[in-house]
């Protein structure tokens, strides 16, 4: 069944020289929520933000900040991301062993807790954490990098989380690979939020509304 979606444009394809500005003219065109991909060249393999960035950047953002750590450890950076702006901070399960521990500290820091989980981790992985998530992030790429392909495989885990969380307020992200062919499977999977770089960025400020708006539409299954 088809069914409204949000569209969180990712600054990961933005000009990295003018971050501030790509942010106003995403909330002008639309969004209603920033990405902000945080990599530590560690546990992905890329360099990216720090809280700083976010920090300075949050007053560009009209909408929800959504932080979404690809760094190990994460327990050590929550706070000052928190402080930085964050609205949600999503870390990954795969970063540590005490994830349970992380999702607490997110809320306990006064931000929404969004859980990742990467394409070769199994959905039982999360089966004992649905209480302490907000947001489950279902990774469609492996990450460390935009403009990949969407695994076809992951529309198939979407749907078996969202069945997973039937009943209970965890809104569910996808992350990577969003398009304008392939947005349509994962939001009839059950996708509440797109997150798209390239798809959106491509064509710089001027596209980004027709852009955002032709993503919605093709979740919704609205020929463009
Ligand atoms: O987390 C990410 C990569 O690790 C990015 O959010 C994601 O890849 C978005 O970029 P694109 O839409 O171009 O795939
Ligand atoms: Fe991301």
């Amino acid at each position: 069944m088809s069914h409204a979606v949000t569209i969180c444009p990712s600054i990961l394809a933005g000009d990295f020289a003018a971050l501030g500005a790509e942010c106003r003219a995403l909330g002008e065109a639309g969004a209603d929520w920033i990405h902000v991909d945080v990599m530590d060249g560690h546990f992905v393999p890329n360099i990216t933000f720090g809280p700083q960035m976010c920090a300075a950047l949050r007053p560009h953002v009209t909408g929800v900040m959504d932080v979404h750590l690809m760094i190990a450890p994460v327990d050590p950076y929550i706070d000052a991301f928190a402080k930085a702006g964050a609205d949600v901070i999503t870390a990954h399960l795969e970063a540590g062993p005490h994830v349970h521990r992380t999702l607490q500290a997110i809320r306990g820091a006064g931000c929404k807790a969004g859980l990742a989980i990467n394409p070769g981790t199994g959905i039982e992985a999360v089966g004992h954490l649905l209480d302490d998530i907000d947001l489950l992030c279902v990774m469609t790429v492996n990450p460390g990098f935009g403009g990949q392909s969407l695994i076809p495989a992951m529309v198939e885990k979407v749907r078996a989380l969202k069945a997973l969380t039937a009943g209970r307020p965890i809104r569910i992200q996808v992350d990577g690979g969003v398009t304008l062919r392939t947005a349509r499977s994962v939001a009839a999977a059950g996708a509440d939020l797109l997150v798209a770089g390239s798809a959106v960025l491509q064509g710089g400020p001027a596209a980004y509304a027709r852009n955002i708006a032709a993503l919605r539409d093709a979740a919704l299954g609205v020929l463009v």
